[in-house]
């Protein structure tokens, strides 16, 4: 039997619902609207449509939203200055920087110049750091995505063997230390799991993967993970966005849907999940900020 969905599509529409009702709470109670600023920096035809999927989504659940489209041959300095307008805005809870950035801008210094109470990807190393300890202020949008993903399809994860393949700074190590964490009050969503991170480097990768509950594959790679690397029944989660020959790709082979208990899907699953996360901190920053 073929492995179930876990739809990442569904669960964002149920989520921006559950957003949308708290920001029509805040209106009726005298507050403004949560809002958040996007800026985009180039062509790149994905981070376009990334940055117009989380405009819209912004505009659906009734935010503030505004998107600052700057040319490729922008500066280090004219960015940064930017930054620091939308850091003084105190309409703008949320501050996004779209990654990748052109070459001739420094990233680091970037996500650096972005006040860490409206950074709602959770990049600034002040809440990566607060992340690591285990008091976050906000969780990382993709990472956070996969674990609602699961938790709210019913896949438990205390005690379970979860083996991460990626170590990005956006999606492999954040989703490791949230995997890993114990649940409390201020980390709600830290899940208990005995974690594996595994990179391109790591020997056997087949073998370490056929050891896992829960798979989360996040390479970058499209289409490495394969059928004979995964256990049957294990819950499959693919994180990858390749765009090959104009068509969404995830890490995932189609062949893992004929041996994996559950998997998500590209496009359709951690993706809309990933802007939902966004959502949810914009408003988290928001009630952080304004109360
Ligand atoms: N500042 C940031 N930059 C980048 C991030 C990020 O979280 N913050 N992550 C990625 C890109 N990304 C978000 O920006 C992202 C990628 C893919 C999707 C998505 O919804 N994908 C769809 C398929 C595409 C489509 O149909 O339009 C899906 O999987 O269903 C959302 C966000 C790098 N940069």
């Amino acid at each position: 039997m073929p492995a179930q969905k876990l739809d990442g599509k569904a669960l964002a529409a149920t989520m921006r619902g559950e957003i949308a009702t708290q920001v029509q709470a805040r209106a009726a109670a005298g507050k403004r609207a949560p809002g958040l600023a996007a800026v985009l920096v180039g062509e790149d035809p994905a981070s376009q449509q990334y940055v117009k999927n989380k405009h819209k989504a912004c505009q659906d659940v009734g935010f503030a939203t505004a998107a600052h489209r700057l040319p490729a041959t922008t500066s280090q300095a004219e960015l940064l200055a930017l930054v620091a307008q939308l850091n003084a805005d105190p309409a703008v809870h949320g501050i996004l920087v779209q990654l990748p950035l052109p070459k001739q801008i420094d990233g680091e210094a970037v996500i650096r110049a972005v006040a860490p109470a409206k950074d709602v990807d959770c990049f600034h190393p002040e809440n990566v750091g607060l992340l690591a300890a285990g008091h976050p202020r906000f969780y990382p949008c993709t990472p956070h995505g996969v674990i609602q993903l699961l938790t709210r399809n019913g896949v438990s994860l205390a005690g379970k063997s979860v083996v991460v393949v990626g170590r990005s700074n956006i999606v492999g190590k954040p989703l490791a230390l949230m995997l890993m964490q114990k649940p409390t009050a201020a980390n709600p969503a830290a899940a208990d799991a005995t974690v594996t991170v595994a990179h391109t480097r790591t020997s056997d990768l087949a073998a370490v993967c056929r050891g896992a509950d829960v798979l989360v594959a996040a390479a970058g790679v499209p289409e490495f993970l394969t059928a004979d690397m995964v256990r049957p029944g294990a819950v499959v989660i693919d994180v990858g966005t390749n765009n090959v020959n104009g068509r969404w790709c995830g890490d995932v082979h189609p062949g893992v849907w004929d041996v994996a208990g559950w998997v998500s899907p590209v496009p359709g699953g951690v993706g809309p999940m990933t802007i939902t996360m966004l959502l949810h901190n914009t408003l988290a920053a928001a009630q952080q900020i304004d109360g």
